[in-house]
């Protein structure tokens, strides 16, 4: 008879010889766990503290015993090589060396040295935009394209409610054709919408190389609530993706005024603080909104975030106005930092709760709104439910006026302003952002 052990071994040397290595992970993890208890240990430390297992265990091990997780450590260090997590691969190589495997010396070292080296080796970076509702990421983003309107960027625009208002607030460059932004509404892309993700990265790269239209770049803005791991998680567990691409940052804008009220929020039990989420995963750190508050709160607020993520580099701006060289090109992205943090982000079967307290609503009409009565209509909303509303924005055709509006109202909901600019005529959409249950927004016209 097979042990189930030996199965998944050989589907892990399987996938490691086809160069699947997130598949290849799940095999080895699975297959260890059943092998740790093969020699007697209940715990999940063959994976998780591979040195601590092997110290316990060597003088007990058989021979035959030590040959089998020799080799389950050499395909293992093989298989996360192959993800760029080279220091979490030196210690399964040195376990491996503990074993008996000949050579194992060298892979460390290699391993070690790989450390240093620069990734990407021709792949496209990726960078992910996260930050609470209404943080300033699409300020940002319309920034980026301004300064590198000599490069390809493309763009993957999340939003969490089903009127999309973002991408008519993108000041495309251009080389950012239609071709190369997509809009994903109604979902996150860190769960239901995930897939779409995917589909997205490869059809954008497919596109490129189809039109010999080399992308420089690409560019993902989450929704606010989104969780920035398993957007991550994406660049490892698609082959062609992590062929293709790879994730040079994760870049989170903060909102210098309600940040703190953010991280100190009480979800319900299982669920995420997305706001904690984006600062713990955060390569980089954009404070911005600091023209809001003072300098007493700025130090707050930086206190805070090293808290959560203590080495992570701070910028402070005001709207977004950032140095690109701060977020764009800066290979920061590490797995093995990543692992160290949280232990099961390679595994596929992660689960994910959003507070489903946040509901958004929407509301997309044909015609021209009435100004009076839009400003009466918003006077009564934030009289009524200004508390509860985290962000409302939209783009508006009023009565009488050629431009479009647009429509914002950031952080707490306590504010509206409404500006013009460009050449309009289409219809009106809001969208809102709410605590408990949705509520009936009335009519807008
Ligand atoms: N006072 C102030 N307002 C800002 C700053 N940066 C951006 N804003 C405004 O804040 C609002 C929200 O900015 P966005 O860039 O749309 O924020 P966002 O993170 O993309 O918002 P969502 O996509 O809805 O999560 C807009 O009205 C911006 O003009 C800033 O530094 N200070």
């Amino acid at each position: 008879m097979t042990d189930i052990w030996a199965e998944g071994f050989t589907s892990a040397q399987s996938a490691l010889k086809e160069e699947r290595f997130f598949d290849g992970v799940q095999f080895i993890n699975s297959c260890m766990e059943a092998y740790a208890k093969v020699v007697g240990d209940e715990s999940d430390r063959i994976v998780k503290d591979p040195g601590a297992f092997v110290e316990e265990h060597l003088a007990k091990l058989s021979e035959e015993q030590k040959d089998v997780l020799r080799q389950m450590y050499e395909v293992r260090g093989d298989i996360i090589t192959g993800l760029g997590a080279n220091k979490r691969a030196a210690v399964d190589y040195q376990c491996a060396q503990a074993l008996g495997a000949v050579g194992a010396d060298v892979k460390v070292a290699s391993a070690q040295a790989a450390m240093k080296e620069k990734k990407g080796g021709g792949k496209v970076p990726v960078t992910v935009l996260t930050g609470f509702l209404g943080s300033g990421k699409t300020t940002l983003l319309n920034r980026i394209l301004k300064e590198f309107h000599g490069k390809r960027i493309g763009i993957i625009e999340n939003e969490f409610g089903e009127v999309g208002i973002d991408d008519s607030l993108i000041e495309a460059g251009p080389l950012t054709t239609e071709e190369n932004i997509i809009e994903m509404n109604n979902g996150c892309i860190c769960c239901t919408v995930r897939g779409d993700l995917i589909a997205g990265l490869k059809k954008m790269v497919k596109n490129s190389i189809k039109n010999d239209k080399p992308l420089d770049g690409v560019i993902i803005e989450t929704t606010g609530l989104a969780d920035p791991a398993p957007v991550a998680q994406t660049f490892f567990a698609d082959d062609y993706v992590q062929q293709k691409l790879f994730l040079d940052g994760i870049v989170t804008l903060v909102d210098a005024k309600h940040l703190i009220m953010h991280l100190d929020e009480e979800k319900p039990e299982g669920v995420e603080n997305e706001a904690v989420e984006q600062v713990a995963f955060a390569d980089r750190i954009v404070l911005n909104k600091c023209d809001l508050v003072d300098e007493a709160h700025l130090e707050e607020v930086e206190k805070r975030i090293r808290m959560i993520n203590e080495s992570v580099k701070i910028t402070r701006t005001s709207q977004s106005k950032v140095d690109m060289d701060f977020i764009l090109g800066i290979e920061a992205f590490n797995l093995d930092k990543i692992l160290e943090m949280d232990d099961a982000f390679l595994a596929d079967d992660q689960e994910h709760q959003h507070d489903d307290r946040v509901t958004s609503c929407g509301i997309h009409v044909k015609g021209e709104v009435h100004q009076q009565r839009l400003n009466e209509w918003l006077a009564w909303l934030l009289k009524e439910r200004g508390v509860d509303l985290f962000r409302t924005k939209g783009v508006l055709a009023v009565q009488g006026m050629k431009e479009k509006f647009v429509f914002q109202a950031p952080g707490g909901g306590r504010s509206f302003f409404l500006f013009g600019g460009g050449t309009g005529g289409f219809g009106a959409g809001w969208v809102g952002f709410g605590q408990v249950g949705g509520f009936g927004f009335p009519q807008p016209t």
